[in-house]
């Protein structure tokens, strides 16, 4: 079975949807959809985006071969032939237009508008979500991670307890997006140019008669890339003691000991003290690495306690999200095409925070031209424009009472096409251009909306004639309802 292969990894009912489309005739009529969260995860003010590369593969890719028709006509035995028929001339046809990698993100703003024929576009949501629900959500994990280890380096070792092969692949990138240095996957590696790093198991000490000589055969092997575990039988009697008798051997030959590492135990306390014992034996350039069920509060916790930690090695909590493992994001109708005009919709919810915004909008990034800093993000019609604009009034599109205008502005357009006519617009971008792409982003931001902790909520407004049109359709609707 080809993998790679997702045409039919989507949900059964938006075949039924095309299907239904297909049959009364409506399948070529324009529609756009947007793709939003609606709750920034692990109780943090923001996310960062990921997950456009596997979309964009994807969308290339889109077809339907003989297995997926046989399928389908097994499936459901009420799906015409001719219909069937179609979906062999399939591929998708649309334009995507989305945010970049790396770009941090707030709730309620469209991420990604897909605008193409309802035959194709409910198709693609189910991937569409999946992939940036994912990745996101690691992207943003990694990112958190990143902000309290500084200049320590993040190594990524999650595959194990990873959710699949896809999800260990995918995420050990998205966590390269957000600010982590290499990974332990070597498929990842290839895939995608990220740095490889590995030390060695405990099972390899286990296996030899003494723990020196495991350390002596490792470091025989592999002269240049020696970092051992010294918590298999007591980091500070044995294991730190042995790592110097082979620090010392390595010197002899002219090579250097590169790193130990700790996986178990006072981590701030063992750190420590194995800073010191190596530094009073003359290896003060082995560099100490740390894993055991890391993540942002203990590792900010082992730095307020004075860690001596160079390298943190971060699986589980990090590839699974583990404290908040799914992100919410939606994708919803916002305009139809009809005639030459498109014309928005709502979607009206019990739950003021689930009535979508109308209309296909793109998002700005509002700059304040003094501090540099980011002072909102605005949502207005594609039609409308922000040139020439000196004073923009931003308000609180809940409580509108609250607003402020701001005068000496940027606004920088967050969208860009990126895929139209059966084919991606913009080249793959490398790997390390998003990670930098990302840590620049960070400083466009206050601290108060960034920090891990009860951040503040960064504004995300809606120009007046988007609100305008909202507040319209939600009173058309409920008069029609009532
Ligand atoms: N000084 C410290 N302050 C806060 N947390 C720490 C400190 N040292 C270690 N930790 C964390 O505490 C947890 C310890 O977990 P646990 O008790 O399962 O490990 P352990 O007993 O040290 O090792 P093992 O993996 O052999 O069970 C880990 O998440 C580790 O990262
Ligand atoms: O702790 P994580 O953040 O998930 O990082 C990956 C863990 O994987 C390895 O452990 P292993 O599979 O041998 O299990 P154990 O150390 O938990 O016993 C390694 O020694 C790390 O402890
Ligand atoms: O290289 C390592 O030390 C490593 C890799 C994966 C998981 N745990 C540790």
């Amino acid at each position: 079975m080809d993998q790679n292969h997702l045409t039919l990894h989507t949900d059964k009912y938006q075949i039924n949807m095309m299907y239904a489309h297909w049959k009364n005739g409506n399948h070529h009529k324009i529609r756009a959809f947007e793709a939003y969260y609606r709750k920034n995860p692990f109780q943090g003010g923001y996310a960062v985006f990921a997950g456009l590369e596997r979309i964009l593969q994807y969308l290339e890719g889109l077809r339907f071969d003989e297995s997926d028709i046989a399928y389908l006509r097994e499936q459901e035995e009420q799906y015409d032939e001719e219909f069937l028929q179609e979906l062999r001339q399939f591929s998708f046809t649309g334009e995507v237009y989305s945010v970049k990698e790396g770009t941090i993100v707030f709730p309620n703003e469209p991420l990604i508008r897909v605008e193409g024929r309802l035959f194709e576009i409910q198709l693609v949501e189910t991937a569409i979500l999946n992939f940036m629900n994912y990745q996101t959500l690691i992207a943003t994990k990694a990112a958190r991670i990143k902000q309290v280890a500084n200049d320590g380096i993040l190594l990524e070792f999650g595959t194990r307890r990873a959710q699949e092969a896809s999800a260990a692949l995918w995420g050990a990138r998205a966590a390269v997006i957000g600010g982590f240095d290499a990974t332990s996957n070597l498929l990842a590696g290839k895939l995608f140019g990220i740095p490889t790093k590995g030390t060695h198991a405990h099972a390899f000490v286990q296996d030899a008669r003494t723990e020196l000589a495991a350390f002596e055969a490792y470091a025989n092997a592999l002269p240049d890339h020696v970092t051992l575990l010294v918590d298999t039988y007591d980091t500070l009697k044995s294991g730190v003691p042995n790592a110097i008798k082979v620090g010392h051997k390595l010197k002899e030959q002219g090579k250097t000991l590169r790193g130990i590492r700790l996986d178990s135990g006072d981590l701030a306390y063992l750190s420590r003290e194995a800073r010191r014992m190596l530094d009073e034996a003359g290896l003060p350039e082995v560099k100490i690495v740390a894993s055991n069920d890391l993540d942002e509060y203990t590792i900010q916790s082992l730095l307020s306690q004075g860690a001596r930690i160079d390298t943190w090695g971060v699986g589980t909590k990090l590839i699974t999200a583990q404290d908040s493992p799914s992100l919410g994001g939606v994708y919803k109708l916002v305009a139809k095409l009809e005639g030459n005009e498109w014309v928005p919709t709502i979607k009206i919810s019990g739950n003021p925070e689930k009535v979508t915004t109308p209309g296909r909008k793109q998002l700005m990034r509002i700059i304040n031209r003094h501090s540099g800093r980011a002072e909102a993000d605005y949502l207005m019609d594609v039609e409308e424009s922000l040139e020439g604009v000196e004073k923009l009034k931003l308000f609180d599109p809940i409580h509108t009472y609250l607003h402020k205008f701001v005068t000496d502005f940027d606004a920088v357009p967050l969208h860009e096409l990126v895929f139209s006519k059966g084919e991606r617009t913009t080249a793959a971008p490398a790997l390390d251009e998003l990670r930098a792409y990302h840590a620049e982003q960070k400083g466009l931001f206050w601290n108060e909306y960034m920090r891990n902790l009860n951040p503040e909520r960064y504004p995300v407004d809606l120009s007046q004639q988007v609100w305008d049109t909202k507040m319209k359709l939600i009173a058309e609707h409920t008069k029609k309802e009532g």
